[in-house]
């Protein structure tokens, strides 16, 4: 064989599910979540916590809402066993949080974990063995019967020692390790056999977890094997049946989401998604997805930058800009047309009606994130939202036509300096090129009357140390000013496009105009800040002149 060679491997085997019914079905609640950070998240760290850590993570994971963490697998680790003490004995679960612990199917590890958990108020006991072909063959050597023999042998130990600890509100689990991968008349088998050795009943349940210890099939198999199993299990009713799904092709979430239509009750995951090799279902990502459906997640993940920093001090793990909903950049478009779109569809969202942005599946404001980052310049943004940031920093609202052009000047800007291009940039660029009263030209001074139903200027301008006044009349000061203009220079000036508008609290000027002139067949637009309403669109004539005479790049 070649050393990249496909043919060294074999697909998934499929069950042959007649009449599957999950395809049809939606989920329209939030299952019960058990976060296993504290365990299969610790196992897969370089480093794994120190008690101190985990403290600090447990604390996340209660705030957050989980009513069933995974504490440790105390017959292992001194830190493990420690952690579980110090829960106990300083009284740190409240009265709604059951603590889990993982055990091997081994006896002399079985009595260590109950006494680890000695004088806890309830606890689930999570038992395990692994079931699958390859385990059974080439790791333990066993054949089916062997491999069930350790899962009754197991759950019969938990039942004993669970006797000899009566005060105690004692729930079983047991996980048929690598059950994705072992053929499911057996693991339906093994299972059986484990609800015989404990006799659950509805009113006393225990948990049947179901995991895909290596993810090696669509997620749409592994909901073909939950059904199956949900299906064809004994004491349905006397069962929670828990999936734990692993990442390996990148479809954990998928696949534990298509397990709840499959019939799975309870999902068992780690914040972010950390865990053995690429990770476990990631819970934050899971109940964003039912959030962004409008179904109550039962989790709150309204600060997930406190989660994420508790994590990353705990895992030593970054979390990656592109995470799905909580990531540094998911709220942030850089391109053109997305800005143009979450501009627009931001100004038309009204405050009571179901959020309805492109490109924003959900308000980033939900998870304390702002508007700051939602709209980010670099070179292949457009025209919105350069206008988006200009209005949200500095109230500026500037017409269509103006956008355009001040759009490619950010636009080179940004090409001969690659990178982001700040809030602060583009008002310096705008500045720089429409507001451009002052030079060459400078309006000293002007007076405007009321004559015969038209404005009557005189304007005291300066040009090169000489000062003159201009005199014109028109509908408007505006046409006025441009009559004159027009008298004193001979050049051909019309109005093409006019706005103005007032500028929020908390900036100097009252008033912003923009204008749009059109100089012996040339189109020039020019623009200006000032206290006076009138005084601003003045002045922004004057900065189109400007402009006119000495283009930006002379003029600085
Ligand atoms: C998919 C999962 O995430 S499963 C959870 C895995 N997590 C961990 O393993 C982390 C904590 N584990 C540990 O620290 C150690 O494995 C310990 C302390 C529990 C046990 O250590 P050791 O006694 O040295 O055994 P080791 O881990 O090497 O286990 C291998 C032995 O246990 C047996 N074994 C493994 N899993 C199980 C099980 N679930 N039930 C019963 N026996 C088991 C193996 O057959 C093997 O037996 P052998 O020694 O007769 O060949
Ligand atoms: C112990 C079990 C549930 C596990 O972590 C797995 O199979 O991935
Ligand atoms: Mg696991």
């Amino acid at each position: 064989m070649k050393p990249f060679d496909h043919r060294k491997y074999r697909p998934a085997p499929r069950i042959d599910l007649k009449e599957r019914r999950w395809p049809d079905r939606t989920i329209d609640k939030a299952p019960r979540w058990a976060s296993v950070d504290l365990r299969d998240g610790n196992q897969a760290l370089l480093e794994p916590m120190s008690v101190e850590q985990k403290q600090r993570l447990w604390q996340v994971l209660v705030e957050t809402g989980f009513k069933e963490i995974e504490v440790g697998f105390p017959s292992a680790s001194q830190p493990d066993y420690d952690f579980v003490r110090w829960l106990i004995d300083e009284n740190r679960i409240p009265a709604d949080v059951t603590v889990q612990v993982l055990v091997q199917a081994r006896e002399e590890l079985i009595q260590k974990t109950f006494d680890a958990l000695d004088g806890v108020h309830r606890a689930i006991v999570h038992v395990y063995n692994s079931t699958s072909t390859v385990q059974r063959e080439r790791v333990f050597e066993r054949d089916r019967e062997g491999i069930k023999a350790i899962a009754v042998q197991g759950a019969e130990w938990l039942r004993r020692e669970a006797a000899r600890h009566p005060n105690t509100e004692w729930v079983f689990q047991y996980s048929p390790e690598s059950f994705s991968n072992t053929e499911m008349d057996y693991a339906v088998e093994v299972c059986d056999a484990v609800l015989e050795a404990w006799e659950p009943t509805a009113m006393h349940p225990c948990i049947i977890n179901l995991p895909a210890t290596v993810e090696s099939a669509t997620p749409n198999v592994f909901a073909d094997q939950v059904e199956y199993f949900c299906t064809h299990i004994s004491r349905r009713e006397a069962v929670v049946v828990s999936v734990h799904t692993h990442n390996d092709r990148g479809s954990a979430v998928a696949a534990a989401e298509m397990a709840l239509l499959a019939g799975a009750d309870r999902v068992e995951g780690t914040l972010l998604g950390n865990g053995e090799r690429t990770g476990n279902t990631d819970l934050v990502t899971m109940a964003m997805n039912l959030y962004s459906q409008g179904v109550d997640p039962e989790l709150d993940l309204s600060r997930p930058d406190h989660i994420i920093q508790v994590y990353s001090e705990c895992t030593g793990l970054p979390v990656h800009p592109r995470h799905p909903w909580v990531g540094e950049l998911v709220y942030t478009a850089f391109s053109g047309s997305h800005q143009d779109a979450i501009r627009k569809c931001l100004n038309r969202q009204q405050p009571d009606e179901p959020w309805q942005v492109a490109y924003l599946p959900i308000d980033p404001h939900d998870l304390g994130r702002d508007y700051q980052a939602v709209i980010r310049v670099n070179s292949q943004s457009g025209k919105g939202g350069v206008a988006f940031v200009l209005e949200r920093d500095y109230g500026l609202r500037i017409p269509r036509w103006m956008q355009v052009e001040l759009a490619r000047v950010v636009q080179q800007a940004s090409e001969s300096q690659p990178g982001e291009v700040d809030s602060a940039a583009i008002h310096g660029l705008f500045l720089e090129h429409f507001v451009r009263e002052e030079a060459p030209i400078r309006l000293k001074g002007y007076h405007v009357d009321r004559r015969d139903g038209r404005e009557v200027i005189e304007a005291r301008l300066s040009e090169a140390g000489t000062e003159r006044i201009l005199q014109g009349e028109g509908e408007g000061a505006l046409s006025a000013l441009v009559d004159a203009w027009m008298r004193h220079s001979g050049a051909d000036v019309s109005v093409v496009d006019y706005s103005e508008h007032a500028l929020g609290e908390g900036t100097d000027a009252e008033a912003a105009a923009y204008v749009l002139l059109n100089v012996d067949g040339q189109r020039v637009s020019g623009a200006a800040l000032d206290h006076d309403t009138l005084s601003a669109p003045i002045k922004a004539v004057l900065s189109a002149l400007n402009r006119v005479r000495a283009p930006a790049s002379e003029a600085a």
